[in-house]
């Protein structure tokens, strides 16, 4: 195509016009990003976001330069500081770092390579010595002592002005608040505030179990509960603390530390009592730095706390004097990036899984992303209040967090990216995989399928509690066998762990006939039970140990209780309207009911008694307290028997014990009860007691 000359001859003129205005809407967008991260400690788009804009704005200023402003986001620090918080100036500025963010060696290479241009080092000339660190995903904080007294802590704020968050600060326990006298009078320790993965976990499921909104991640939580007013929430967020720096400090001239280079000046504050991380250390070179960058990306995974990436800083201060600063930014340090633990997907779908207690959570089915270092397709939800609250829908663009071993989750949902009306995400009425009736107890906010026994995402953990030792006691079936025996699909129900033959079993792999022998023999033994063992073994929801007894002890029979209504349940001594309706739905399943059925078909039985209502028992109103070891019977067998009784078996001797049912090795329980006169039992006592004689 021929140039024309004439429409074109101000090219410059209109494409700089055109990347003014980009220029303004990358501002705009990055001033919103910004004040969202900083001001507010709640993003709306993950750091990868905010970076790749800022990026574009940074090539579009480095080729048009006369657009750069002083208000651009690529010449400040930060954001502003919040006006309830007192403000607090820097005595020396708090900057920025550059970031590499090529995640492959080049990006150390790069850093090295400035430096040396920069010194006006020979190509031959040796190696420069560097600090390699962490960079920790917190927020920076700068710790004023006086005399060695905390007097001041303050957030960066726009690098010039931070904020007074003292208050905050002094709540964490990994802050000294007193230093060793041999400290210089003026001494400001910079380094990261955050909080560490496990912690953000713990706070995230207990807001979850209230209902209430979950955090995003842990640096905006950590950021959020530093810049609070109160601090008594900051003391309930555990925070804690990583020393990486100097602020002001005493100059050498008034008898302040002369460190040498900025590793010795990391040791002294190790010694003063900061925390400093493990894996600092001195690098040699770029090529130390690669290995370094190769080595922590390797155990990001496995370390407690997020960082973004690790920060190379050139060790001896001298040099770093020499280096100086950019605009925002020291020439000295630059920080190089791991792949991002928070990306933006889209969500194709929602399905739900079932889990091994039967709780249902909703999936989301993501666009493939690559987040945290591996490619990610799917993402929890959670529950279903977390997807109204965190309002996500299918279509959305989605924030997918994937930190450490924490499985992905989806954290909120990019604003203004939704397309047209799509339908709110509803969790099923029937089990996606057994089709059993699903519910939500009041007051939880999980969804479950009630299908206990029948469901086979819930089979393994059903097998294992039916045969748990306060259940059925079933001798040698363990997690192991469990996972053989449904793998196999030998037994699906529990019924059909009583149908398992020799043959069977030995057919297993690494079962040898003796130990085949051993479990046919406890299952045997397991078949002559109690009401309250089975009754707890059938893993019915809200019926644990206490409420099985006390099941079995007020209707006496198993047929009775399968026959009580909601009401009739209700009697129970300590069965409330959400036990009695867990209780209510498991028997209403009619699959569970002929499991019931299957297993004492199977011969399981137990001795039954006319219910608690019409007869007082015979023990009623005692309180026995057992010590020692009896010669035939377990402390379990005991205590079975005197509950059947009526007795309340207590686990210390007082005024008010019926009687101290002493066996061997009895200790200070029988010597209370002798001090204060209580009658004292042995095993043959007790079965008078019992009224089975001796
Ligand atoms: N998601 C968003 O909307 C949004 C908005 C604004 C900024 N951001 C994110 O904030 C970051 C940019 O902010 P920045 O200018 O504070 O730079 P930076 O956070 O990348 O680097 C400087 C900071 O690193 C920290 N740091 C951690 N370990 C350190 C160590 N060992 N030595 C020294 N410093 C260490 C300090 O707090 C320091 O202030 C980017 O990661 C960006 O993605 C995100
Ligand atoms: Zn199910």
């Amino acid at each position: 195509m021929p140039k024309n000359l004439d429409l074109f001859s101000a090219p410059a003129q209109s494409e700089q016009a055109q990347a003014a205005i980009k220029i303004g809407a990358l501002r705009r967008q990055l001033d919103r990003w910004a004040h969202q991260y900083y001001v507010q400690d709640a993003p709306e788009v993950p750091d990868a976001e905010y970076d790749r804009a800022f990026r574009a704005l940074q090539a579009l200023e480095a080729q048009f330069p006369e657009c750069v402003t002083p208000e651009s986001p690529t010449q400040r620090v930060g954001g502003a500081p919040r006006p309830e918080l007192t403000p607090v100036r820097h005595a020396v500025p708090m900057l920025s770092i550059h970031t590499e963010t090529d995640v492959s060696p080049a990006g150390a290479l790069a850093f090295d390579a400035r430096v040396r241009r920069e010194l006006g080092l020979a190509p031959d000339a040796p190696p420069v010595a560097y600090v390699a660190e962490l960079k920790f995903d917190g927020l920076a904080m700068n710790l004023r002592y006086e005399a060695g007294a905390l007097v001041q802590a303050a957030t960066r704020g726009d690098g010039e002005v931070g904020e007074d968050v003292t208050h905050n600060i002094r709540t964490i326990r990994q802050i000294p608040l007193r230093l060793p006298s041999d400290v210089p009078a003026i001494l400001e320790v910079r380094g990261e505030v955050y909080m560490a993965r496990a912690d953000f976990e713990r706070l995230n499921e207990a807001q979850r179990e209230r209902g209430q909104k979950t955090f995003i991640n842990p640096r905006n939580t950590a950021a959020g509960a530093v810049r609070q007013l109160d601090p008594a929430i900051a003391a309930q967020r555990p925070l804690r603390f990583f020393a990486y720096g100097l602020g002001e400090v005493t100059p050498v001239a008034q008898g302040g530390p002369d460190f040498a280079t900025h590793f010795d000046l990391l040791q002294q504050l190790k010694q003063w009592g900061f925390p400093v991380a493990a894996q600092t250390t001195q690098a040699l070179g770029a090529s130390e730095l690669v290995a370094f960058h190769e080595r922590i990306a390797a155990e990001r995974d496995q370390l407690p706390y997020d960082i973004d990436g690790v920060v190379y800083k050139v060790d001896s201060l001298a040099l770093q004097r020499q280096l100086g600063f950019k605009t925002r930014e020291p020439r000295w340090a630059v920080a190089h990036k791991f792949p991002a633990q928070e990306m933006v997907t889209r969500i194709e779908g929602i399905d739900v899984q079932v889990g091994r207690t039967g709780k249902l959570t909703p999936v989301a089915r993501l666009a493939p992303v690559f987040v945290g270092g591996v490619t990610v397709t799917n993402a929890t939800l959670h529950n279903l209040f977390e997807i109204r609250k965190k309002g996500v829908r299918v279509g959305d663009e989605v924030i997918v967090r994937r930190a450490g071993d924490v499985i992905p989750e989806v954290v909120g949902v990019v604003p203004g990216k939704r397309p047209s009306y799509v339908a709110n995400f509803r969790m099923p009425r029937q089990c996606p995989i057994c089709g059993s009736a699903v519910v939500r107890e009041p007051g939880e906010a999980n969804h479950r399928c009630t299908g206990g026994l029948f469901c086979p995402a819930q089979r393994k953990e059903a097998l294992l509690h039916f045969a748990a030792r306060r259940a059925m006691d079933i001798d040698g079936l363990g997690e192991k066998l469990v996972d053989q025996l449904v793998d196999g699909a030998v037994v699906r129900t529990l019924p059909d762990l009583y149908r398992i033959g020799l043959v069977g079993l030995t057919a297993l792999e690494r079962m040898g006939e003796k130990s085949a022998q051993n479990l046919l023999a406890a299952l045997e033994k397991s078949k002559s039970t109690t009401l309250p063992r089975f009754l707890f073994g059938l893993g019915i929801r809200q019926v644990g140990e206490a409420t099985a007894k006390d099941l079995a002890r007020h209707f006496g029979s198993l047929d009775a209780i399968l026959q009580a209504s909601t009401e009739q349940l209700l009697q129970v001594r300590d069965v409330g309207p959400v036990v009695a309706e867990a209780i209510h739905t498991f028997l209403a399943q009619p699959h569970n009911v002929e499991v019931i059925e299957q297993l004492r078909a199977c011969g399981v039985h137990w001795p039954e008694g006319p219910p608690a209502e019409r007869t007082q028992l015979p023990l009623a109103g005692m309180t026995v307290v057992l010590t020692g070891t009896l010669p035939t019977l377990s402390r379990e067998a005991a205590k079975d028997l005197l509950e059947a009784a009526g007795a309340k078996v207590a686990g210390s001797v007082s005024k008010k014990t019926s009687y101290v049912v002493a066996g061997e090795e009895a200790g200070s329980k029988l010597a209370k009860a002798q001090e204060l006169g209580v009658p004292v039992l042995d095993e043959a006592g007790l079965r008078a007691l019992l009224g089975q004689g001796a």
